[in-house]
């Protein structure tokens, strides 16, 4: 009781503040609260002498309204009905309105729904803030979430002897699509209306996403097997194809969504499961729950549901037959009904790109675009980080293409002395300088001829070699060194390079000319901790390292190494592998801790190492902005004193914790975000979360500290 007549009193103070000065005191309200009583005055509204509200719809009018809200009222009437006889004995009503605050439906104790009627609190009338100031319906609107409003904190003095809460109905889409609200006298006890309130809210997006949903694909998850089938449980919207087409709120929390995932992201990058291999398990298990795995690691259980389930359309069966040509009929169906382009069918498995598929979706879309080029005059830049299999790719892309059989000559631009590069490309003639072959020598780019040229680490050739090369490919023709007349050459170009290219383009260390020469196509090759068929790919190497026999991985193990952030890609896989195929005991079939060299085992257990500066002086890349933080390439290091290159997350803390008081806010939202990743081992989506920011902020935050460096 004290609390609250202290609450009225500030109130008051504030109120008055308000009339008299037309702002605010700041501190005194809470800040959706003050900036509402803003607007209401913005609004021309006077909290006393009430100016003008708009007269209720008429009965025509409003019939029309409740026509237009029909699918809102279906579904919100039975959970209201249910509810309203909860409440019966408490002298409160609910409310439910459209999503312009226009009240449809109103229903709760006899005398107070008549003290309500006084002011306007029916069917009909409009509780917008801009008519009838600050008040709950209309603030959870303004806020898009659950909120509670209290006596004098009304705009209108003449609602103050109400308390109300109120919770937006969102859609699947995630838009307000009407308000449901629980109104009753300030005396009253009101402790749970807003749990309440929103768990009805939440109630009515359930079923009517069950219904407008019930001939797609439902995941109805949440981490406890007892939590489905309540109102707590998430619910998530997929295409055939696995798109995310939509999701009730509580999924979008647990599973860190935002509305611009819609229609773009693909549940397979969600969960560590291929989405062929995901709608195969959980139509195998049907009425069971199956357990999934996070990408930040956590667990849910899942069932599915939605008429597609019992009779799954022939793109599920074409997909589950493997891993890789699953993901490829999920991709380019899905393409076809999404904003990303459709890709045609691609040509029939078995060339070399195929052979290197284990089933990653990232990686499949990029060998699938590439096909594409291969039979057309289009270079191909391959961006991706050091050890991610961009040569492979490359050397794949030439086999699988018309020029397979002939040169592929591979070119590692960081490698060659830069005095040497000129000659090493372009060849020279005779006695063209001194220690030069006598005969001279047609360089590599003749070597090419007919075949592919592969420029790797492209974004360290030397600037004066960049304005060459660039000639070579403008005129298809190479001048050797020292004289001769100048050659035809004809080859595919396909570059590499772990920077962002056009990035360095911007810094003016490579040529805007150049780089578009290069980039006919830009594929982006993701980093092993990205990709999801890591048990597949291990499958793969070990199947190469021990073809007789290949061994299994202990599940705990393989759990661990899928864990790891794998600064080093497929290169450091690749080689964790052997060495512990090489431990093996003759007779011993799975791979286990004790196989592990020591200091893979050290890495694996000591705490992650989140953060790393990048190494260099171009920006790293990956195919995420979040991998640049898992990778190791972050840029916590600019707002340190240590050395750039050898600060960890571990020092960046320890470097803000010992620096001044005096930091700028900067400073200190950059160190709450390298805590929130320590703590979430490297996962963007929980640390956003826990920081209470969108992920594209955390994104931008950590993109524009490295632009800082
Ligand atoms: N799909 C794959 N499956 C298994 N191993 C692979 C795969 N792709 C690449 N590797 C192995 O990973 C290692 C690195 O591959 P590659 O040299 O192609 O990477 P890269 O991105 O070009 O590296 P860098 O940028 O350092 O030149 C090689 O040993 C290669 O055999």
């Amino acid at each position: 009781m004290g609390h609250h007549v202290a609450t009225e009193q500030v109130i008051r103070i504030a109120r008055r503040h308000l009339l008299e000065f037309g702002e605010c005191l700041p501190g005194m309200l809470q800040e959706p609260l003050a900036q509402s009583w803003q607007r209401s005055l913005g609004a021309g509204l006077q909290p006393i002498h009430t100016a003008r509200v708009p007269e209720p719809l008429s009965l025509a009018e409003l019939r029309q309204v409740r026509d237009q809200n029909h699918d809102l009222l279906a579904h919100a009437q039975p959970v209201m009905d249910y509810l309203g006889e909860q409440i019966s004995q408490s002298h409160s009503m609910m409310v439910l309105a459209d999503r312009d605050c226009t009240l449809l439906h109103t229903l709760g104790a006899p005398t107070f729904l008549e003290k309500a009627q006084r002011v306007a609190l029916s069917p009909g009338a409009s509780w917008h803030e801009h008519s009838r100031g600050t008040n709950a319906v209309g603030l959870a609107l303004a806020e898009q979430k659950p909120i509670r409003v209290h006596g004098g904190e009304h705009f209108l003095e003449r609602n103050g002897f109400l308390h109300c809460v109120a919770a937006p109905i969102l859609s699947a889409r995630g838009a307000v699509v009407g308000i449901l609200d629980i109104s009753g006298d300030t005396g009253q006890d009101h402790a749970h209306a807003l749990g309440l309130v929103r768990m009805a809210a939440r109630m009515i997006e359930n079923r009517w996403i069950a219904s407008d949903f019930r001939h797609h694909i439902r995941l109805h998850l949440h981490p406890q097997p007892q939590g489905l089938d309540t109102v707590a449980e998430g619910i998530v919207v997929a295409s055939v194809e696995g798109i995310l087409m939509g999701a009730n709120p509580e999924a979008m929390r647990m599973l860190g969504l935002e509305r611009s995932d819609l229609d773009c992201l693909h549940l397979s990058h969600l969960f560590e499961l291929p989405w062929p291999r995901l709608l195969e398990q959980l139509q195998h298990q049907q009425g069971n729950t199956l357990r999934l795995r996070h990408e930040n690691g956590q667990f849910f259980h899942a069932r599915l549901r939605g008429s597609k389930v019992a009779n799954p359309p022939a793109v599920w069966h074409a997909a589950s037959t493997t891993a890789s040509s699953a993901r490829r009929a999920a991709g380019s169906a899905g393409a076809s009904t999404h904003s990303i382009p459709p890709l045609p069918p691609h040509r029939p498995a078995g060339d070399a790109l195929e052979l290197l598929d284990t089933g990653d979706s990232r990686w499949h879309l990029a060998a699938q675009k590439t096909r594409r080029v291969l039979d057309k005059p289009i270079a191909l830049l391959i961006q991706g980080e050091s050890g991610s299999g961009k040569e492979l790719f490359a050397r794949a892309a030439h086999e699988s293409g018309p020029r397979k059989g002939q040169a592929f000559v591979a070119i590692n631009c960081a490698a060659i002395p830069e005095s040497l590069i000129e000659a090493e490309l372009f060849g020279y003639a005779p006695g063209a300088f001194s220690g030069a072959r006598r005969e001279g020598s047609p360089g590599l780019l003749r070597q090419a001829h007919g075949g592919t040229l592969f420029l790797d680490e492209i974004g360290d050739m030397p600037l004066a070699m960049q304005a060459r090369l660039l000639r070579v490919l403008q005129e298809r023709q190479v001048t050797p060194l020292g004289g001769g007349r100048p050659v035809e050459v004809d080859f595919a170009l396909i570059s590499a390079t772990h920077c962002q290219l056009k990035d360095a383009v911007a810094r003016g260390q490579f040529r805007g000319d150049l780089y578009y020469r290069l980039n006919g196509l830009t594929v982006q090759l993701p980093a092993l901790r990205e990709r999801d068929d890591f048990g597949l790919l291990c499958a793969k190497i070990l199947e190469h390292a021990c073809p007789r026999q290949p061994p299994a991985v202990q599940p705990a193990l393989l759990q661990a190494l899928q864990g790891y952030h794998w600064p080093g890609n497929l290169r450091q896989l690749n080689s964790v592998l052997q060495t512990a195929c090489a431990m093996l005991e003759p007779g011993e079939t799975c791979i286990d801790w004790q196989h592990l060299a020591d200091d893979v085992l050290y890495e694996l257990r000591r705490p992650p190492r989140a953060l790393q500066p990048p190494v260099g002086d171009c920006e790293p890349i990956s195919g995420t902005t979040a991998a640049a933080v898992g990778s190791g390439h972050c840029a916590i290091h600019c707002t340190c004193d240590a050395p750039a290159a050898t600060t960890t997350a571990a020092t960046a803390a320890t470097a803000f914790a010992s620096r001044p008081l005096v930091q700028d806010l900067q400073s200190l939202s950059q160190q709450a975000i390298v805590q929130a990743l320590q703590r979430t081992q490297g996962n963007m989506s929980e640390a956003a979360r826990q920081l209470g920011i969108s992920r594209q902020t955390l994104y931008r935050r950590l993109k524009s500290r490295s632009r800082v460096a």
